[in-house]
């Protein structure tokens, strides 16, 4: 313990209580500001928000010493004088509509020492010139990323199922089916979207291409979000890992501008493991979600770590991930059954820090839980249950906020709670990547994977560009963003085709065709079952109200789609009929 002065003698008259200063004799100033509000409570340090404030009053040091640790922290380099930041208890810190105060009348323009042909002048037109370069991102972009087949699918002779046009942004997915006579034939399922990533595109495309005009959408203000949905084993960790090391490459680029002078980056990250949330920056901390009086959810005491080198992110994102919690299930032994998340912010230095932007990544858990409700223990079904509920949940919240829909569903699940901050407002941006295995034993879960992307974006009416849901008019559009920076257009596309994830049938005589029909409705029957059963072990793990609640309009929508397969393959027979009968007719 260090002999510096007390931290009490420099609080006094800052109306702590006298215990609480008592107790702060044995702590010096740059102690306490080199722990978190959680670390405090462990001390005993009662009342830790206003001891925050008090602190925050005093011209803190920087923190030379960090002696009295409680929780591993990454080391080196570590700026820990926002560790202190809990984005549970503090208004100032999060914001609905992002802060720009400072930044709103400024064109990003080279000053004249920008001007100048030194070093720095040279990075600050380099962040100049790279800002200006990336345009406005999409409100919603949904991609899909194929991986290669890998050796153990080679060796075993998997063929490959998976057809990528990427100039199109079109996906075939060649689905090997048995008919009833038991002759093998091919069904081709046709699915679009905003981009189709073959095998051949590497992560460093994939950032510039799909996720780097997020770094732009935050230094204008806004929200981004980047998150992989996928089976285990699609390539979501391979895709995701790399993404915040080459945006924080960018942001510390952009930074270097006069204009962000003040700004600096911090970061934090998080797991929601069957429903609870964890922080990956501190031990593995249990951490509450709570909702403010301004109906804001909070992840409460959750640590953020300021950011002042790629190196130092390096370390932060090692040490998320050897944390992040991996189970044991029958589907695969290494599959990761937690979503993991990384939220980057950008403050500004002077007090109180107003954050100017935010970008998230999220690596979801695996997609895939059927397995899971057959083949483990009870425990496991819950988690797959519960992972099934996230990812429904946020599918609707991605709908209902493309939809500009006045009631989003974040309630649904823990993972869309915490996210509904990064969501909302004008200026949120979400990048989707639909990550797909190629090999045919995976095709299945593929197509789920593809209907799941597809309905992510499938109400987009024709003749709307991304970005510009509902083919709503040209004012309704992204506004443009009051620091007077003028975004290139998103790109446009040629208008999305009407939903094309339906099975294209082969040419097959009538009769085998009707008989695919009922192939495909017993296939139907069995996955609503199998939903309807993982609603029910959900239910199981809780009686409460909410959950109740939930499982009915879970169930309710479930029987409602169970309807509408119904009337479908009634309608189908129905034609079939017809056809037969015209040609016996023209036979007779
Ligand atoms: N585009 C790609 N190119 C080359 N290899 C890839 C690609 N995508 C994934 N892989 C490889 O495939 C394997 C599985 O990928 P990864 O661990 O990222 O899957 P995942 O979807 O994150 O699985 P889980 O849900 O279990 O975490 C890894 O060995 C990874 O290196």
């Amino acid at each position: 313990m260090t002999q510096a002065p007390p931290a009490a003698a420099l609080l006094q008259g800052s109306g702590l209580p006298p215990a609480t200063l008592q107790a702060l004799e044995k702590y010096s100033l740059p102690q306490l500001q080199a722990l978190s509000l959680a670390d405090w409570q462990q001390l005993g340090l009662r009342d830790p928000i206003r001891l925050y404030r008090a602190l925050r009053e005093v011209n803190v040091p920087q923190a030379a010493d960090c002696s009295p640790q409680l929780t591993p922290q990454p080391s080196s380099g570590l700026r820990t004088d926002d560790d202190l930041v809990d984005l549970g208890d503090d208004d100032d810190f999060l914001t609905q509509d992002l802060d720009l105060e400072g930044f709103a009348d400024q064109a990003f323009t080279l000053s004249p020492a920008q001007a100048a042909p030194d070093a720095t002048a040279a990075a600050a037109a380099a962040g100049v010139h790279l800002l200006n370069s990336l345009p406005d991102a999409p409100k919603i972009r949904v991609i899909v990323r194929k991986r290669p087949l890998n050796k153990k699918e080679l060796e075993k002779c998997e063929t490959d199922v998976l057809e990528c046009d990427s100039l199109a942004a079109c996906l075939y997915v060649n689905e090997p089916k048995t008919k009833v006579d038991l002759t093998k034939y091919i069904e081709r399922h046709t699915f679009r979207f905003d981009d189709v990533f073959d095998e051949n595109v590497d992560n460093t495309q994939l950032y510039n291409q799909a996720v780097q005009p997020l770094v732009g959408t935050i230094f204008r203000g806004g929200k981004g979000t980047c998150f992989a949905y996928g089976q285990t084993g699609s390539g979501k960790t391979y895709t995701m890992s790399p993404l915040p090391l080459r945006a924080a490459a960018d942001m510390f680029a952009i930074m270097q501008q006069e204009t962000f002078a003040n700004v600096s980056l911090h970061v934090s990250c998080y797991e929601i493991y069957g429903g609870k949330v964890y922080d990956l920056l501190n031990g593995r901390k249990k951490l509450e979600v709570r909702e403010d009086g301004r109906k804001r959810v909070q992840v409460v005491g959750l640590r953020e770590v300021g950011v002042g080198s790629l190196e130092v992110l390096q370390q932060l994102c090692d040490h998320a991930a050897a944390a992040r919690s991996t189970g044991s299930t029958g589907a695969n032994d290494e599959s990761s059954r937690s979503h993991s998340i990384l939220c980057f912010a950008l403050r500004t230095n002077n007090e109180p820090p107003k954050i100017i932007g935010k970008l998230s990544f999220i690596d979801l858990a695996g997609s895939e839980r059927g397995a899971d409700t057959y083949d483990n223990d009870k425990q496991t079904r819950l988690e797959g249950a519960e992972i099934n509920k996230s990812l429904l949940a946020l599918k609707e919240c991605i709908r209902a906020l493309d939809a500009d829909a006045r009631h989003i569903p974040f309630r649904g699940s823990k993972l869309t709670e915490v996210l509904r901050d990064s969501f909302v407002g004008k200026n949120a941006r979400t990048v989707m990547i639909a990550n797909v295995s190629p090999n045919s034993g995976s095709c299945e879960h593929t197509l789920n994977t593809l209907r799941y992307a597809d309905r992510v974006k499938e109400i987009r009416k024709p003749g709307s560009a991304p970005g510009n849901p509902g083919g709503a008019p040209a004012a309704a559009a992204p506004p443009q963003p009051a620091n007077g920076f003028a975004p290139e257009p998103p790109q446009a596309r040629e208008p999305l085709p009407p939903r094309q994830a339906a099975p294209q049938p082969a040419p097959v005589p009538v009769g085998q065709q009707a008989a695919a029909a009922g192939v495909q409705h017993i296939e139907e029957c069995m996955a609503a079952v199998r939903e309807e059963m993982n609603l029910l072990a959900n239910l199981d793990g809780s009686s409460g109200g909410g959950d109740i609640e939930r499982y009915c309009s879970d169930l309710s929508a479930l029987l409602a789609q169970k309807q509408a397969s119904l009337s479908q393959l009634q309608l189908r027979l129905h034609a079939f009929q017809q056809l037969m009968r015209t040609a016996m007719n023209s036979r007779a």
